[in-house]
């Protein structure tokens, strides 16, 4: 069973005609884009903005119509994956590289529907390594800040060199091993000047669709204004 694939195509399912959508990024969100494509090609009157490269060719190559982001002043609804997730809907992201995308369109969009498989639920946030986007200026600096907070840091590599985002910076990789509190950290990563963005989401998605190894899914859904 693809548990990944249940949830992303649950998710589909949230989608009507004259939606705008947001793609996100990942091996889940690749089924729902693929879900999302195979609709569209059903006569499903979609536009859609991607959170990465690597989704907008998804996405293109699907048929799937994508707009620029100064031909809409907001989406309807985004659909993506996460790498991590507790009950009150907080989130680490990330680990695909596309958080500073993911968030700008999650933060744009009214809605934001969470898809994972069931070992992405955690009581307590922090086993993933938490990854933040940061500038490559004086990257040695930021990682020594990155530290300061109590975790152990690796630039995240790619082949012999340093993985760069679509956006040309550098991902660094936290290890915190348990976060008592996401909005308090969130807070400490916000006042570092060479960070970029960060992978916590709080308080952005509003619904998490969880696919189980038995078949079933089982949805979360954030009470209002938590
Ligand atoms: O945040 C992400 C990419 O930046 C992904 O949503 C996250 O890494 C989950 O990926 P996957 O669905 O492949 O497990």
């Amino acid at each position: 069973m693809n548990v990944k694939q249940l949830a992303a195509e649950k998710a589909v399912e949230y989608v009507v005609d004259g939606m705008k959508v947001g793609l996100g990024t990942g091996s889940t969100a690749y089924w729902a884009i693929r879900k999302l494509g195979e609709r569209v090609q059903e006569g499903l009157k979609i536009t859609a903005v991607a959170t990465s490269v690597a989704s907008e060719e998804q996405a293109r190559e699907l048929g799937i119509p994508l707009v620029g982001f100064g031909d809409i002043d907001g989406l309807d609804l985004t659909i993506d994956g996460a790498d991590e997730l507790n009950h009150d809907l907080e989130l680490i992201k990330g680990g695909g590289g596309a958080l500073l995308r993911e968030k700008i369109v999650a933060r744009g969009s009214k809605r934001m529907i969470v898809v994972a498989d069931e070992s992405k639920a955690v009581g307590t946030l922090g086993q993933f390594p938490l990854p933040v986007e940061i500038v490559p200026f004086a990257w040695e600096w930021t990682v020594a800040d990155l530290a300061k907070l109590g975790c152990t840091v690796e630039l995240r590599r790619s082949g012999d060199g340093l993985y760069k985002t679509d956006n040309g910076n550098y991902i660094a990789d936290c290890r915190f091993g348990t976060i008592a509190s996401a909005s308090e950290l969130a807070a400490s990563l916000q006042n570092i000047t060479g960070v970029v963005e960060h992978g916590l989401f709080i308080g952005i998605a509003a619904l998490a669709i969880i696919g189980k190894q038995d078949g079933s899914i089982e949805i979360i859904e954030r009470e209002h204004g938590e």
